[in-house]
């Protein structure tokens, strides 16, 4: 068990690895890990931890969602492809509903809620503090976590067969959709105060993430636009919209040689106005709506979709690739995406909006996509560079742009998309199958490596890195936004080598350094997640999709699935960051039975003992603080 104080101040984030075994930086003298669990204590006498608070069970909403169901069209369509092919419990959900609510933020935060999470626990070790070992009692210890670890072997999460086969029906009820606009509605007449703070209002008015056309994209560019100055574009065009400065702005664009879609010239144009009714036009919106109706009414979530994308219309998704240039590998596939390496990018295509099952799901609406670029965008602010947010980390994958699209795929994608079903056999549909206005979501976002499980981890120290950095990605995250993961799973954590030595993280307002052992780890897939963005809650209503909690017994993922029900209590609007720590459990089962490195009976007995641990604490900032990851921690910058 990992007991001492790491430190350096020495290692820096970037620095080089000269050999793969490269000395560790001579220790500091700063005791990190007192000032870590001092500044925690502190912390948590300010910040309210709400997710014991569990809303009283609204039978209304489940009874409006009948009612909704049965509105909606019978789902009489026929999928192009066997209804069987997918059984996707574990992928993705067959029923979906992502809901925002616009006054969560206002529920959640309650300072007379305050209180002290590690009340009552023991005290956390604190290196240099540590008693001097007692081994009856270790054994005693270890005895006791061998007792408690099953270690059963699962059935990989991927290749679950037919369990759910019988109810993956074609003509299986669709379900409803969760009313997120009737609730949003409900929520502003209850709580006027919001003013406009709602998900609606908000993204229909802001500005576009990204100007330049679809075109203009290079992909051999190492950086398609940074994502400062995607927000400084941002910002100016909120200026512009808030008052007159457009001088100034049109200089910069000039300066920079940024040429606006026709879309960012309306919202210059716009100059603030518009929007006003936002009631009225939610009112007009209809959830039936569908891409193949590119109709003008700019309040349809599809127009609200492609105005965040900076688009007045979809582009052709051949044109996306059309340069001829670029080398395209696909990299994976998920239930609703395909992940092509494009040059330096991956590009997730997800097609939306259409009335037939894809990959033997529904397809994802407009307004789900709408909600996962928003929580795309929500995370990335954590990257910010020169910011001086209290928290900051790397750990989330980068969404570089937007788009949407129509039409045929691309000669070269489909040639992608072949090779990698001859190499691995694709569980999902041909996309030559799709009809011709088929809208497909963009998602651009920076490489992240190989998922966890093609990724071959060679030693402890590498899971070790592994596991600080999703933790303390999971606690910054949750700190900044209340986030939890909710879908962790092996093919959702990538990971790719790298030459620094240090990766920085900034939790509350502490600079901390972990050490990387060469990897770094991104986080993709945020289609189950739940944020709170400051101002509205982003969530999927998990209630809706029985079948994912029906995984099979002993299967780590599945139960990670029926255990976050049990925490939730099935109430998904509410923040509950234990299921970050149930992700995190599962994730050292995996490391246990599904990877195999170089490591000794001692190394896996800690991460027993890690395991059993994870299973005290409520969330990841209390799970960083684990004397697991202490020397992996080589410095603390005072923030300035
Ligand atoms: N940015 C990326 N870099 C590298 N590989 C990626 C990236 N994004 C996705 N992939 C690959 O594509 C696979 C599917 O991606 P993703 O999980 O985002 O799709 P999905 O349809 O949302 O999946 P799910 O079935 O979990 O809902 C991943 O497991 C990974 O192998």
């Amino acid at each position: 068990m990992n007991t001492s104080v790491g430190s350096s101040s020495h290692a820096v984030q970037g620095t080089q690895i000269s050999k793969s075994n490269a000395p560790l930086p001579p220790p500091s003298s700063r005791d990190l890990w007192s000032e870590i669990v001092a500044a925690e204590t502190h912390h948590h006498q300010q910040i309210d931890v709400v997710y014991r608070r569990r809303k009283p069970r609204n039978n209304q909403k489940d009874a409006t969602l009948t009612a909704s169901d049965s509105t909606r069209p019978c789902p009489n369509r026929v999928s192009l492809v066997d209804p069987n092919k997918r059984v996707s419990w574990n992928r993705a959900l067959s029923t979906r509903g992502r809901t925002s609510i616009a006054v969560g933020a206002y529920m959640v935060y309650q300072p007379q809620l305050k209180q002290d999470k590690r009340k009552g626990k023991p005290a956390l070790p604190k290196g240099k503090f540590v008693q001097p070992p007692n081994f009856d009692k270790e054994k005693l210890y270890f005895q006791e976590v061998d007792a408690f670890e099953l270690l059963e072997e699962s059935p990989s999460p991927k290749k679950v067969g037919t369990w759910t086969l019988g109810n993956m029906t074609e003509e299986g009820p669709i379900p409803a959709l969760c009313s997120r606009l009737e609730k949003w509605l409900h929520s502003r007449k209850l709580n006027p105060i919001c003013g406009p703070s709602s998900t609606l209002s908000k993204i229909l008015d802001t500005p576009a993430t990204s100007l330049e056309t679809i075109h203009d994209i290079d992909w051999n560019s190492s950086d398609l636009r940074t994502l400062e100055e995607t927000e400084l574009i941002n910002s100016l065009l909120l200026t512009v919209k808030n008052g007159d400065k457009k001088s100034l702005v049109n200089e910069f664009l000039i300066e920079n040689d940024i040429d606006l879609q026709t879309n960012d010239k309306m919202l210059f144009a716009q100059n603030g106005e518009g929007y006003e009714d936002i009631e009225a036009d939610v009112k007009k919106l209809s959830l039936a709506s569908t891409s193949s109706s590119l109709d003008s009414d700019h309040s349809s979530p599809f127009s609200a979709l492609l105005a965040i994308c900076g688009q007045s219309a979809p582009s052709m998704l051949q044109d996306m690739f059309s340069s001829g240039s670029e080398t395209i590998v696909k990299v994976g596939e998920g239930t609703f995406g395909e992940a092509f390496k494009v040059n330096n990018y991956v590009c997730k295509i997800v097609p939306f909006d259409g009335d037939f099952r894809v990959n033997g799901e529904i397809q994802k609406k407009s307004e789900e996509l709408l909600e996962e670029v928003l929580l795309c965008k929500t995370l990335n602010q954590l990257r910010r560079k020169n910011s001086d947010s209290d928290n900051l980390c790397r750990t989330f994958i980068e969404c570089i742009e937007f788009r949407v699209c129509q039409g045929q795929y691309d000669a070269a994608l489909i040639q992608a998309w072949e090779d990698w079903d001859h190499k691995h056999g694709s569980e999902n549909d041909h996309p030559r199958e799709f009809p011709d206005k088929q809208c497909y979501m963009v998602f651009v976002q920076e490489h992240g490596g190989k998922d966890l499980e093609s990724f071959a981890l060679l030693n402890f120290d590498e899971a070790r890195a592994l596991l600080v950095q999703v933790t303390a990605g999971l606690a910054v995250a949750e700190s900044a936004y209340e986030f939890e993961h909710r879908d962790l799973h092996w093919g959702n954590i990538l990971i790719s080598r790298s030459d620094s030595v240090t990766l920085q993280f900034t939790l509350d307002g502490r600079n901390m350094s972990v050490k990387t052992y060469g990897l770094m780890i991104s986080v993709i897939d945020f289609t189950l997640s739940r944020i709170n963005t400051g101002d509205r809650i982003l969530y999927l209503d998990l209630s809706s999709d029985p079948d994912l909690f029906k995984g099979p017994k002993g299967d780590k993922q599945s139960e990670t699935y029926r255990k976050m029900k049990d925490v939730t209590e099935d109430w998904w609007e509410g923040s509950y960051p234990k299921t970050n720590v149930l992700w995190l459990i599962y994730l050292v089962d995996i490391l246990l039975m599904k990877k195999s490195f170089e490591r000794s009976t001692k190394h896996e007995r800690d991460l027993r003992s890690l395991k059993k641990r994870f299973d005290k604490y409520d969330s990841a900032k209390e799970a960083i603080l684990d004397p697991f990851f202490t020397d992996l921690f080589v410095e603390s910058d005072p923030k300035v």
